[in-house]
């Protein structure tokens, strides 16, 4: 193998038993054509990842792969060096789903939800006050300690994020994994909310995101993996700007609006 060469450079040579994420040779379908085709990705703790693709080109379900949700058809998925679909430390992970949907039909407080965050360490209902120290730090840091005796029914879209979020670090997740998670947030709460991801990144947290916003992506992210069905790009932003995996993933029309040098 020549490093140089090699898309997943970047990854070569790590240790994957340290890995968060390490996915070898992945393929998935959902009838007989795979919409996900043989994906390796390793993702070692600390990287602040973002998967990039057109609509419709296998991000989501590559995250379903990636935390277990969904078996590889072929293929091998790790998530902690365990199996992902026999992963056990839900505690580890903060998945944050696109639009956080699920939220609509929960009437309760946002503390609660963050609360929930407790359970896989304490069991239901079993928090001490060490345990609320830890929720109202999460609150917080989120910046939604204002918001916490709210219905989570009656926050914005940003809010309801922030409040998930808080949920994870209340879980004292190592691991961030969010689909889309700016969809229908206003422009302003979208930086503020990438400012979160950015400080959360910098405490050690892993963080592995779907955006549709290549802009943001490029602004945010360490490394970018292009996917289209198969992996067209791995590696740091700034060679991913450079490169001609926008254009073949996406097809020939594609550019970066906000990267362009004036
Ligand atoms: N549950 C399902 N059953 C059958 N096909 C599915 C299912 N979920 C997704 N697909 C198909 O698999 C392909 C990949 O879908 P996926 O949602 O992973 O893409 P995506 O990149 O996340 O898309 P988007 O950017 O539009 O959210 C699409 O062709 C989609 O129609």
């Amino acid at each position: 193998m020549t490093e140089d060469t090699d898309v997943t450079a970047t990854t070569a040579g790590t240790d994957r038993e340290g890995a968060v994420i390490d996915l070898a040779g992945v393929t998935f379908g959902y009838a007989s054509t795979p919409v996900v085709e043989d994906v390796s990705l390793t993702v070692d703790p600390g990287e602040y990842l973002a998967i990039v693709g057109p609509n419709g080109s296998g991000k989501s379900t590559l995250m379903g792969l990636i935390v277990g949700l969904l078996d590889p058809d072929s293929g091998t998925a790790h998530l902690f060096g365990e199996r992902a679909d026999r992963f056990d430390d839900g505690e580890r992970i903060g998945y944050v789903a696109q639009g956080a949907s699920a939220a609509k039909e929960m009437p309760i407080t946002v503390r609660e939800v963050v609360k929930m965050g407790r359970f896989p360490h304490v069991g239901i209902g079993r928090l001490s006050s060490d345990d609320w120290a830890i929720v109202d730090d999460a609150l917080a840091t989120v910046g939604m300690s204002a918001f916490a005796d709210r219905r989570i029914t009656q926050l914005s879209g940003g809010q309801r994020q922030r409040a998930f979020i808080a949920r994870a670090l209340a879980g004292e997740a190592d691991l961030l994994v969010l689909d889309e998670p700016t969809v229908g947030v206003d422009a302003e709460s979208v930086d503020a909310f990438y400012d979160l991801l950015a400080a959360l990144n910098a405490r050690g947290i892993t963080v592995l995101l779907i955006e549709h916003d290549l802009g943001a992506v490029v602004e945010h992210a360490d490394r970018v993996v292009c996917l289209n069905r198969e992996v067209y790009f791995d590696g740091p932003t700034d060679e991913f700007v450079d490169s001609d995996a926008l254009a073949r993933a996406f097809g020939t029309e594609a550019r970066f609006l906000t990267a362009v040098d004036g």
